[in-house]
């Protein structure tokens, strides 16, 4: 049997810089190195310009708010030129997100982080390589959304990356039909917002009637930017009324999220990992894999209900390391098994000895472990507001 999870200090090379003690065991025991690759390498030119707007970094992506779409008053988004380590000198703390001004994840960084400093980014990737390089200190980063289901991109982020869920907030959505003044309904041929947008109001719009497509772009607010700077008259975006007054857009709809209580969960991640605690309640954050695939599965989930710990979410992504395992029986062929990481969240913090205890009843079952972090849970009154009202500074 191997050692139980220890609260262990952290690999030398990543010292919490606080030197406070982690919960992370060694990389041999929990953590398969070859499942996390390699970010890339981002330039360490200087721009005269920070701060800053989003990072972005060259991945192919849908991307509605390049240099040439951008309303040149507003503030500019980072580019991987921007990336350079800036030193800290005790200000507000600075907060990664994906999107520009107006974006629903710059309201979970203001109301992560009130007063925070909000870095737009243009890609999820490049908020995670801003707080890896020191360019911002956390990255608040959606992982799913009542209605529309999990952000798939950030859980496979995660495992790139060695970055630690330190919080959780959850974010009330409320989405309007945007268009530039004067344009009527009836005239727009089509919507545009990030998928997650177009998905919670899938219904909605439907029963509004219009006669549009529907396009996915890389973020709600700057859906509504690229109307203003392209003097769309025949496209509406679906974004808070937030980005209605930063980009001079008027409301066509207001609420026309397809359930009222509408809600996205986002993480806060951080660098260096927090000392978990039991005076609050706590969720923790796993990932783990079997070279047997599923069949895994239902052990790790007797681990943590043999022990009243309840689960609040699971998710499978593909083994990007492995994707396929073929199992050849000479009598009847070939089988072919897709192989799937876990992500697993429980309600209990990893300075409880059950927690620990599960975890060393889990890392025998499974040749991949780790623990994403250990993190008080968003325990705030339910309300759902009519419009984002968290700003963060930007
Ligand atoms: O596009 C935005 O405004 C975002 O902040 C992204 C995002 C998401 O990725 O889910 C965040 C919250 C809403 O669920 C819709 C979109």
């Amino acid at each position: 049997m191997k050692a139980a999870p220890q609260l262990a200090r952290s690999y030398p090379s990543e010292q919490n810089s606080q030197g406070t003690d982690t919960y992370e065991t060694s990389r041999s025991e929990w953590q398969s190195s070859s499942a996390i690759l390699t970010s890339k390498v981002v330039s360490q030119q200087q721009s005269e310009t920070l701060p800053m707007p989003p990072v972005s970094v060259g991945v192919d992506h849908v991307n509605c708010h390049n240099s040439t779409a951008r309303v040149s008053h507003h503030q500019k988004p980072l580019t991987v030129n921007d990336l350079s380590p800036t030193p800290m000198h005790g200000s507000n703390l600075r907060v990664a997100y994906q999107g520009v001004p107006g974006a629903y994840s710059e309201a979970a960084a203001g109301k992560a982080y009130p007063n925070c400093k909000a870095i737009p980014c243009d890609q999820f990737e490049v908020a995670f390589q801003a707080v890896e390089c020191w360019t911002a200190d956390r990255a608040v980063l959606p992982v799913e959304n009542s209605l529309g289901g999990s952000i798939h991109r950030n859980y496979d982020l995660f495992l790139r990356h060695r970055l630690h869920i330190v919080g959780e907030v959850h974010l009330p959505i409320h989405h309007c039909l945007l268009a530039l003044p004067g344009v009527r309904k009836e005239l727009l041929t089509r919507v545009i917002s990030h998928p997650q947008g177009l998905a919670q109001c899938e219904r909605t719009l439907t029963k509004l009637g219009l006669n549009v497509s529907r396009e996915a772009v890389d973020d709600t607010a700057g859906a509504a930017e690229f109307i203003a700077a392209n003097n769309l008259h025949d496209t509406a975006a679906i974004a808070s009324a937030r980005a209605a007054e930063i980009y001079g857009l008027e409301i066509l709809e207001d609420g026309i999220q397809d359930d009222a209580s509408n809600v996205t969960r986002f993480v806060m991640l951080a660098r260096d990992p927090i000392v978990p605690r039991t005076d609050r309640p706590f969720k923790t954050s796993i990932v783990f894999a079997h070279e047997k695939g599923t069949s895994v599965l239902f052990k790790v989930l007797s681990a943590l209900a043999f022990r009243d710990i309840s689960l609040t979410k699971i998710e499978s992504r593909p083994n990007h390391n492995r994707p396929i395992r073929l199992v050849d029986d000479v009598n009847v062929g070939t089988a072919k098994h897709f192989e799937y990481m876990f992500y697993v969240d429980f309600e209990a913090s990893m300075a409880e000895t059950r927690a620990q205890n599960a975890l060393s009843e889990v890392q025998e079952f499974t040749s991949f472990l780790r623990v994403l972090g250990s993190y008080p849970m968003d325990m705030t009154p339910w309300s759902p507001s009519s419009s984002t009202s968290h700003t963060a500074s930007s």
